[in-house]
């Protein structure tokens, strides 16, 4: 379980970007984050990535604070942390396989490597999470052909199969058709309530939000001023946020 309290950046010209934030984490949660542009969604994805300093605030994990905790406990939450741009940096010329597995080997043991053991099971685990996200029947097809939504659910599986438990995803449904947009949506949910994973997506369109999100957190202006589960927005707060 993550915990934020009073989550706060103030940029160099002192403009307060994100503005005490208090949000909880509960792993096997799909939360969608809504808010005109420029209110600070990708801000807050960034800050909970520990990509982008904080000015203030408490990053609790499990009960821990981990801005209070040293260099390696960091390390060690990022390492299960994904931030995941809108245009995914993917290898063109491999597979959505190979995609998946780049880097896996390097963090097994040595004899796992030698025997090859690792190799199996790497290569189970990353078509395993392919066809979590739909993709196992093109598991072989290179990924300079596919489509924006094929590429971004390339990157959500390598997260998930590098260790991954909390994903942050910048505006995933993004130049997706309507269609698309709703198998994505789908994808993401289906991950968090079968693979426990907690994913965070930056949604411009209100209504996916509404219609696949556990949870919606409601930006305007760097603060959260929505924050519901098992309801969909009201009409005033809707227009607060658009
Ligand atoms: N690194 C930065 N340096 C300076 N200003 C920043 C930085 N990051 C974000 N901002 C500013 O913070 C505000 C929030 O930006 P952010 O990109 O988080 O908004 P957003 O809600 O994701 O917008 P959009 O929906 O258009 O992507 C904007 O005014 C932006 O200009």
């Amino acid at each position: 379980m993550i915990v934020i309290y009073g989550l706060t950046r103030t940029i160099p010209d002192g403009k307060t970007i994100l503005n005490h934030i208090n949000v909880r984490l509960e792993p096997g949660t799909f939360v969608a984050v809504v808010g005109s542009s420029g209110s600070g969604k990708s801000a807050l994805l960034k800050a909970l990535a520990l990509k982008e300093p904080w000015t203030s605030g408490e990053y609790n994990v499990d009960g821990k604070d981990i801005m209070q905790a040293g260099f390696l406990a960091k390390m060690k939450h990022r390492r299960k942390v994904a931030y995941l741009e809108q245009r995914p940096i993917l290898l063109e010329k491999k597979s959505a396989l190979k995609n998946v597995l780049v880097g896996t080997a390097e963090q097994n043991p040595l004899w796992r490597r030698v025997t090859g053991i690792a190799k199996s099971d790497d290569h189970m685990g990353a078509m395993d999470m392919l066809e979590k996200v739909g993709l196992m029947e093109r598991s072989s097809q290179q990924v300079e052909k596919m489509s924006g939504g094929e590429r971004q659910r390339i990157a959500i599986a390598r997260a998930l199969v590098h260790g991954a438990n909390l994903v942050l995803a910048d505006e995933p449904v993004s130049g997706l058709d309507p269609h698309t947009s709703e198998e994505m949506m789908q994808t993401l949910k289906k991950l968090c309530h079968e693979k426990g994973a907690t994913i965070v997506a930056a949604l411009h369109r209100m209504e996916l939000a509404e219609k696949f999100a556990d949870e919606i957190w409601g930006l305007h202006e760097g603060q959260i001023v929505v924050n519901i589960k098992g309801r969909r927005l009201t009409a005033a707060e809707k227009l607060r946020l658009s």
